[in-house]
């Protein structure tokens, strides 16, 4: 058998973090190597697993170095700020990067794309097993209704999440117009108000609706004349997220290098 690959989390305490815990923790080719979160953070000193009420015996702690030092890859869903101080140390240290967190600028996506020619880096604004299919679906939709279909994404999430539109629904509108042959930084709007004029059909619209504990859903809707396709997905449970994520970390193994998406972690290309 294997030595079980050496798994940290970054935001350990977070949303995602304590789902994170436990999914390493319930697989058998893994083991949590470190827990990082903020300092200050009152999870600073605390089991990683206390959330879940199944102590791992590893604290969570601020120092990124005491807490990679076992570590094979780390799994970060927290804020681009935290995660581009992670990715400088993982790149010096051969420390390999699952990135879930979203809300990057365009500068932020470029430091992982150099700190890719280091390490082996995953980044994906979603680690589900169906937001992944449902983006191939769309690249087929797309490419299908290309002339007369109007192209609007609306995404719902819970009210503490703090970028918007969501770094899934960005995806989704890169795959539609990727396919469409267009440039999405020149035909997305983002919301409307006031006299708007009539829609430019070379346009994708974006809708964000924040609120209660909504997990997360995304609707691209293609609205002809005479005729309305939804494409929807919704998600009722993060641990689809944190499984995605393990499953990235076991596609890293053996890969000192590149920058990977989902697509490649699952299988989905071409
Ligand atoms: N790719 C995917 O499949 C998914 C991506 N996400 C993304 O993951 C990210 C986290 O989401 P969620 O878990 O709901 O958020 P939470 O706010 O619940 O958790 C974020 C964690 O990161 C910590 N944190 C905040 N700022 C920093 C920082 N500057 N440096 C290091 N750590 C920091 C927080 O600490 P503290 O609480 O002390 O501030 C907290 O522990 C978001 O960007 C979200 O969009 C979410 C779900 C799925
Ligand atoms: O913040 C969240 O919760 C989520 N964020 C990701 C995103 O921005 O797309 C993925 C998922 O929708 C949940």
């Amino acid at each position: 058998m294997s030595a079980p690959l050496k798994i940290a989390v970054a935001g350990a305490s977070g949303r995602m973090g304590r789902m994170l815990v436990e999914a390493i923790q319930a697989a058998p080719d893994a083991e949590l190597a470190g827990a990082l979160d903020v300092a200050g953070s009152p999870s600073i000193g605390m089991d990683a697993g206390a959330f879940a009420g199944q102590l791992t015996g590893v604290i969570i702690q601020s120092d990124l170095a005491a807490a990679l030092k076992n570590a094979d890859v780390l799994i970060d869903f927290t804020r681009p700020e935290g995660t581009l101080r992670h990715l400088e140390y993982c790149a010096a240290n051969d420390v390999q990067l699952v990135i879930g967190t979203t809300g990057f600028d365009d500068e932020g996506k470029a430091a992982i794309r150099r700190a890719s020619d280091k390490v082996g880096i995953v980044f994906a604004p979603n680690m589900s097993v169906g937001v992944n299919v449902t983006l191939k679906l769309l690249e087929m939709a797309a490419k299908s209704f290309s002339e007369g279909y109007d192209i609007e994404i609306v995404e719902a999430h819970h009210r503490h999440k703090v970028d918007a539109p969501s770094g899934t629904a960005l995806k989704m509108g890169e795959v539609i117009a990727d396919a469409l042959g267009r440039d999405l930084k020149e035909c997305a709007v983002y919301g409307r108000e006031g006299v708007t004029g009539e829609r430019d059909p070379s346009t994708i619209g974006f809708a964000t609706v924040r609120g209660g504990d909504v997990v997360g859903d995304h609707t691209v809707m293609f609205l002809g004349t005479g005729e309305r396709i939804e494409i929807s997905h919704k998600s009722s449970s993060r641990v689809t997220y944190a499984h995605g994520a393990v499953r990235a970390a076991r596609f890293l193994a053996g890969k000192p290098n590149g920058l990977f998406g989902m697509d490649d972690v699952l299988g989905l290309k071409g």
